[in-house]
């Protein structure tokens, strides 16, 4: 399988997270996209490549112009508050909730910062969109390989990004890459795609973005949002609006859920995903479904990752592989290459 590697990602490197009412080391870091990469290798699991230049029409093909403008500028504004800031990371302080206006694009970054985002857990830093655009990249690239024939592709990038809107930011994302690949597999002449969202977390973001579309059928197997995190998005009745009506697949699982019955629920998903007859599929691959995993609740094992490799293979689709969570760090390498090559025995 083709990994297409973000040799920028580092660049995004949080200090710390807004988490339960306190500052806290990040999760989201750069250590994570180097142990996967080293386990690729170590597992000479493939050619390892680096993404080709896109511009940006491709990523406002998902996002809208004015937040790719703010986040293209953010840090530069942010800095230009005080330049102390230059050593801290920024965060949003304010958002319009219910009753506040969003049409309008207050001149205050603060401002903005909130209009743009939904959560305090998301540090922006002074190289965050570099490597976000370049994760970008790398999803449009796995989407150019797979387009020109190969089986399947991997986006191995960080910032992660199926939290992300058309236009905000939150959950560690910025720019959703599985939307832009999935949008890319469509302008490609992939009539219907799917979106499979793998990671403990919703892809609220995701499902935001194609949520009253029929061309892009979404599915999320993941934490309950009764008790899980992003709370607000991915319980079982959203099912699509307007001409997407029935395009959207939700299976919140109770915090605790082992392998076998969340297994079950990919099953499901995957089954839909026929029935819809996708064409493509691109999977949002975050391993923090892991037992492991410090800020997640299911209760997979590496060995079962696999299984999931393999069952995603049984879909028979040509696959684009996103990198998403997965915070248990000396084993998210393990865990991730070990749905890969799941994917590529069965292959
Ligand atoms: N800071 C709150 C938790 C963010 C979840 C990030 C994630 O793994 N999403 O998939
Ligand atoms: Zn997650």
């Amino acid at each position: 399988m083709i990994t297409i590697y973000n040799h920028h990602h580092a660049l995004h490197h949080g200090k710390v997270e807004m988490f339960r009412g306190e500052l806290v080391p990040c999760f989201e870091i750069p250590a994570r996209a180097d142990y996967v990469l080293q386990e690729l290798e170590r597992r000479n699991f493939g050619p390892v490549q680096a993404p080709s230049e896109f511009g940006n029409e491709a990523i406002t093909r998902v996002h809208a112009r004015r937040y790719v403008d703010f986040l293209a500028g953010a840090w530069d504004e942010w800095v230009a508050l005080d330049p102390a800031n230059a050593q801290r990371d920024a965060f949003p302080s304010y958002w319009p909730i219910r009753t506040f206006r969003s049409d309008v694009l207050p001149a205050s970054f603060p401002a903005r910062m909130g209009l743009f985002s939904y959560d305090a857990g998301s540090p922006l830093t002074s190289g965050t969109w570099q490597a976000a655009r370049a994760g970008a990249c790398c999803a449009l690239t796995a989407v150019q390989r797979v387009n020109a024939g190969a089986r399947s592709a991997f986006a191995l990038t960080r910032p992660p990004g199926h939290h992300a809107g058309a236009d905000f930011f939150g959950g560690y994302c910025f720019l959703n890459n599985a939307a832009i690949a999935a949008q890319a597999l469509r302008d490609a002449g992939a009539a219907r795609v799917a979106v499979l969202d793998v990671d403990f977390h919703h892809g609220n973001g995701t499902q935001a973005i194609f949520y009253d579309r029929s061309d892009v059928f979404f599915a999320s197997l993941h934490g309950d949002p009764h008790t899980e995190y992003p709370y607000y998005l991915g319980y079982a009745d959203e099912q699509g609006e307007g001409a997407g009506l029935g395009a959207n697949l939700n299976l919140p699982l109770p915090r605790g859920s082992d392998f076998a019955r969340w297994r079950e629920a990919l099953a499901r998903a995957l089954a839909a995903i026929a029935s819809f007859g996708a064409e493509a599929l691109v999977v949002s691959l975050g391993v923090d479904t892991f037992a492991g995993d410090p800020i997640s609740g299911f209760r997979l094992q590496s060995a079962d990752f696999v299984q999931v490799g393999a069952d995603l293979a049984a879909a028979g689709l040509p696959t684009v592989f996103v990198f998403e969570g997965g915070y248990a760090v000396a084993e998210v390498g393990i865990n991730t290459v070990n749905v890969l090559e799941g994917f590529a025995q069965r292959g």
